[in-house]
């Protein structure tokens, strides 16, 4: 799939599979086209070229029946600020054939207790929780969350995440996410895929990519001078037992640190900041990397 803007290319061939009832999360720096593949999938935004399919339908070309299949943030309860929140809720719900019932979903959402408040008058963080309400109480089967956990507090955060998770494992609802809080893809996603200046860079299991970037790991120590150590190494077992055979004993101050999402995240973008030509302009290869195809298609669920 590709996209350009006035003759500007943003998305330059994104190309990736999103398996049913997986969670999938999109990752990328500021204006990688995250928002602008996702408005495509949601059929909000037609792209320039390529294929893609969402639940079997093009979304170009997606109807009623198909739009409520599928979970998205509506902007559009910001013209209800008057509305109360279980108001709103119910009003939503009769749109769907099958929608959850309110007053269960308030509880899952944990705003049983703002009901009857209105909902101009919700903190910034219960709002958030009222656009996932929003978004699942239609029993979407596919569901797009785009930074849906900006501004929770970290409990309204974990309860998220398990709710998201029972909605993927319970329900086998389809996640696509996209998120700046390189943690949440972690411990959400099952897979994930980095966006940078419109290409897909890096696809696969958060282990997988974690590994990509930096395939050693570092260990830390105190040598017995008292001077702090570090060496980075591909065997940090053998490091650690040499080490120990060496020190006669414990080694003190002993860290083993594996290279993390961030680490293969930051690889990614700052290996794009390199002048044309000098990075690759492939995707990085490896287990579980997809993409590269220059006019590729993507589909989703
Ligand atoms: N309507 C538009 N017209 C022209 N250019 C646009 C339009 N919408 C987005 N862009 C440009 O397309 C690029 C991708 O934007 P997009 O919003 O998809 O990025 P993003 O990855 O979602 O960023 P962020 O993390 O900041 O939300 C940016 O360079 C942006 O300036």
């Amino acid at each position: 799939m590709r996209m350009s803007y006035g003759g500007t290319d943003v998305l330059h061939g994104v190309d990736l599979d999103i398996h049913r009832g997986e969670i999938f999360a999109l990752l990328g720096p500021n204006g990688a086209g995250k928002t602008t593949t996702v408005e495509i999938l949601e059929g909000f935004r037609q792209r320039s070229a390529g294929e893609v399919g969402v639940l079997g339908t093009d979304p170009a070309r997606g109807d009623d029946a198909w739009r409520g299949r599928i979970g998205l943030v509506l902007q559009s309860w910001r013209d209800h600020r008057r509305w109360q929140v279980a108001e709103l809720l119910t009003h939503f719900a009769a749109y769907y054939p099958q929608p959850r019932d309110p007053a269960g979903l308030l509880e899952l959402v944990g705003l049983t207790e703002q009901a009857g408040q209105q909902v101009d008058r919700l903190s910034g963080g219960q709002r958030r929780r009222l656009d996932v309400a929003l978004a699942i109480v239609g029993r979407p089967e596919l569901l797009f969350l785009d930074e849906p956990t900006t501004g929770f507090d970290p409990e309204a955060r974990r309860d998220f995440h398990d709710l998201v998770e029972r909605l993927a494992r319970d329900e086998g609802v389809t996640v696509l996410l996209t998120t700046h809080d390189l943690a949440e893809a972690e411990r959400l996603a099952d897979r994930i895929a980095m966006l940078v200046k419109g290409r897909i860079r890096a696809c696969g299991t958060p282990t997988e990519l974690a590994r990509r970037a930096a395939a050693h790991a570092e260990v830390r120590w105190t040598a017995p001078d008292g001077t702090a150590r570090r060496e980075r190494t591909d065997d940090p077992s053998r490091l650690v037992w040499e080490l120990h055979r060496d020190t006669g004993g414990p080694v003190p101050d002993l860290e083993v640190r594996r290279p993390t999402l961030e680490d293969t995240y930051l690889h990614m973008v700052h290996r794009d900041e390199t002048p044309e030509g000098t990075a690759g302009a492939g995707t990085e290869g490896g287990n579980g990397t997809e993409g590269g195809a220059p006019d590729g298609e993507r589909r989703a669920a």
